[in-house]
């Protein structure tokens, strides 16, 4: 997916001065709910309310979603509060039904999004329009077919796209629901810069007291707003009802949010930015001739293996070396994972070496 200039007109349209917000309840449930959301939704930040009609649940069983009288409310409440409306469509026939319903923008779910002949599908169907839609990422962690799903879009002339990010599976035991990996969505970042990025940390989080140091992180990492799950009694929900929150609690979020701009003008700063950046130019030099000659050594280490037929991989010095930089990385406020991560780099490329050899 290349970059254009073009990709971010549809957001600057909106003429905000603080991040897009869509927000509205996880499912659509009663038409009460869907009404009072709304109204609620009126006097925050919200610009586009919405809504789940359709409910692609992990397991059968669990509500599925209201269905297309969900759409009905979601109208009513776009005529009553002037609110755009939003929902995720899966297949052709929610597209239909979306785009009959007047709702203004389409998002692909996560699920959705891993299948490229489904996303071709949905992409066909909606050749040509002019409403938003939106791509969450698959729930893999695989940046190319995200940006597959979009480019399939954007190959059908459908020019207003924009990105969710709502974090990615894990088997692992973590903190949150979905992995937020950040690394994707800064590829993302530097690959389409001008696509419009979404957070969506109400599915990261999986509950509500995560969501602010979410969307804080998002603001840092240059995001363009969220989409936010709110929902008048959000214990009450019928589906995700921890990750919900209130729509006065929505408003606290956003209220709260230290807004980052992309760069400041004061002299100042530019000054100051330009000689601290220098001297990490310096100590980025100094890493690489380090780099280089740790790698010196092990090819020495390398050729007298090869001599005397013994492994590369050594396991046990290994773990000694990165239990030991684990300590070492502590005493210099280096986390356990920076440490790790970066010390594996340099395992793998110590083991090319010596292959090569
Ligand atoms: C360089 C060696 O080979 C491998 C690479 C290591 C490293 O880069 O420090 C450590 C252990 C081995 O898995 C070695 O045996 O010391």
């Amino acid at each position: 997916m290349k970059n254009k200039k073009e990709l971010n007109t549809w957001l600057n349209a909106f003429n905000l001065s603080r991040p897009l917000v869509i927000a509205g309840p996880c499912s659509a449930e009663t038409e009460a709910q869907v009404l009072s959301t709304a109204r609620a939704l009126k006097n925050t930040d919200t610009s586009i309310l919405r809504a789940g009609i359709w409910k692609p649940r992990t397991r059968p069983g669990n509500f599925e979603g209201v269905g297309i009288i969900g759409l009905e409310w979601l109208l009513k409440a776009k005529k009553e509060t002037g609110l755009l409306t939003a929902t995720e469509v899966a297949n052709p026939t929610h597209v239909d039904l979306a785009l009959k319903h007047e709702v203004d923008v389409l998002w692909l779910g996560a699920r959705t999004t891993v299948s490229p002949f489904v996303v071709q599908e949905i992409a066909e169907a909606l050749k040509g329009t002019d409403k938003i839609v939106l791509v969450k990422n698959p729930i893999n962690p695989d940046l190319a077919l995200w940006l597959g799903a979009v480019e399939r879009l954007y190959k059908q002339n459908i020019s207003k796209l924009g990105a969710i990010h709502r974090g990615f599976s894990t088997y692992q035991k973590i903190t949150y629901r979905n992995n937020p990996e950040w690394q994707i969505p800064i590829d993302l970042q530097t690959e389409v810069p001008d696509l419009p990025l979404l957070l969506d940390p109400s599915h990261i989080a999986g509950n509500r007291s995560l969501i602010f140091d979410l969307c804080q992180t998002a603001l840092d990492l240059n995001y363009d707003g969220f989409m936010i799950e709110t929902h008048p009694n959000p214990d009450e929900a019928w589906s995700d009802a921890k990750q919900q929150i209130t729509p006065s609690h929505l408003s606290e979020i956003t209220k709260n949010l230290s807004i980052k701009r992309e760069i400041s003008n004061s002299k100042t700063f530019i000054d100051d930015l330009a000689s601290l950046r220098a001297k990490i130019d310096v100590t980025d030099k100094q890493l690489i001739a380090i780099l280089g000659e740790r790698m010196g050594i092990v090819k020495e280490i390398g050729a007298i293996k090869n001599k005397k037929n013994v492994a590369i991989l050594q396991a046990k010095r290994w773990n000694e070396i990165s239990q030991k930089m684990i300590q070492l990385g502590k005493e210099k406020q280096l986390s356990e994972d920076f440490i790790l991560q970066f010390f594996k780099a340099i395992h793998q490329e110590s083991i090319r070496q010596q292959k090569e050899y």
